[in-house]
């Protein structure tokens, strides 16, 4: 398999605070792989750094053989990385579909009028939100806007896209649809990296877990594997998450 994403040697420290301490692991072309841990373990800093929002203090990141780990956000965008956050990021003045075609202007192949316009519709067709694009943004109920999110993150077509929570807070059947939705990414080719605190979801979509406590990579291995490693569960167990 092709290592697509290759993380060697990744530390970031926060004054005296080591928040992630030479992580190192990789992730295949195509693959769903989730980065687990405890609350505070370092899984949104280590997303930070491959997405460019804080430069790492030492280590290297590589994407499709070529290092990323000391350009700027926008240019790690233009490698094909998008992400979402914890707590969504919209533009709350906009309407639906203008959120999704802001996102489709500012990618490395923009697009603009009625093609921005179509695609807008397409993308939020694929997120659950066909039809609802004439809205505003600020109206939608916290889980459509994580849906509007998620389109605002596949306007920029990624070849790596970062998951940072986007199924916590989702009822049952609105979990079922969006696992769906992330199998229907990976079906396309995608690489993902799933932050989820949802166990449930994790064993429906990732081959492979990378878990991470206090800073340090702990286990890394086929998903029912680590989580059942003794001390995946003692971190766990230690935070309350069991
Ligand atoms: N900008 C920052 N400045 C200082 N400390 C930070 C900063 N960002 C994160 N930290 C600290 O780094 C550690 C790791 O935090 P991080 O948010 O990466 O963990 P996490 O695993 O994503 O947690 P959660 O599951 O709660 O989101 C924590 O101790 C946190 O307080």
């Amino acid at each position: 398999m092709n290592q697509f994403l290759e993380i060697k040697g990744l530390t970031k420290q926060f004054g005296g605070l080591t928040a992630v301490n030479d992580v190192s692991f990789s992730v295949d072309a195509g693959e769903v792989a989730a980065l687990l841990g405890p609350n505070g373990s370092g899984k949104t800093t280590l997303l930070n750094m491959i997405s460019g929002a804080l430069a790492p203090t030492r280590g290297t990141i590589a994407l499709g053989g070529e290092t990323i780990s000391s350009l700027p956000p926008h240019q790690i965008a233009r490698h094909g990385v998008a992400r979402t956050f914890q707590l969504v990021r919209i533009l709350p003045s906009l309407t639906v579909a203008e959120n999704v075609i802001a996102a489709l202007a500012f990618r490395p192949s923009p697009l603009w009028g009625s093609a921005a316009r179509d695609q807008a519709h397409a993308l939020l067709a694929q997120v659950g939100l066909a039809d609802r694009g004439g809205e505003h943004a600020d109206d939608l109920t916290y889980i459509d806007q994580k849906r509007m999110e998620l389109a605002r993150a596949l306007a920029a077509e990624p070849r790596l896209l970062l998951l940072d929570e986007w199924l916590s807070g989702l009822n049952p059947t609105e979990l079922r649809v969006g696992i769906d939705l992330i199998l229907s990414l990976r079906d396309r080719g995608m690489t993902i990296i799933l932050v989820e605190h949802i166990m449930e979801a994790v064993r429906a979509l990732c081959g492979r877990a990378v878990v991470m406590n206090v800073g340090t990579k702990i286990a890394e291995g086929p998903t029912a594997d680590v989580l059942a490693d003794p001390a995946v569960i003692a971190a766990y167990l230690g935070d309350g998450h069991a």
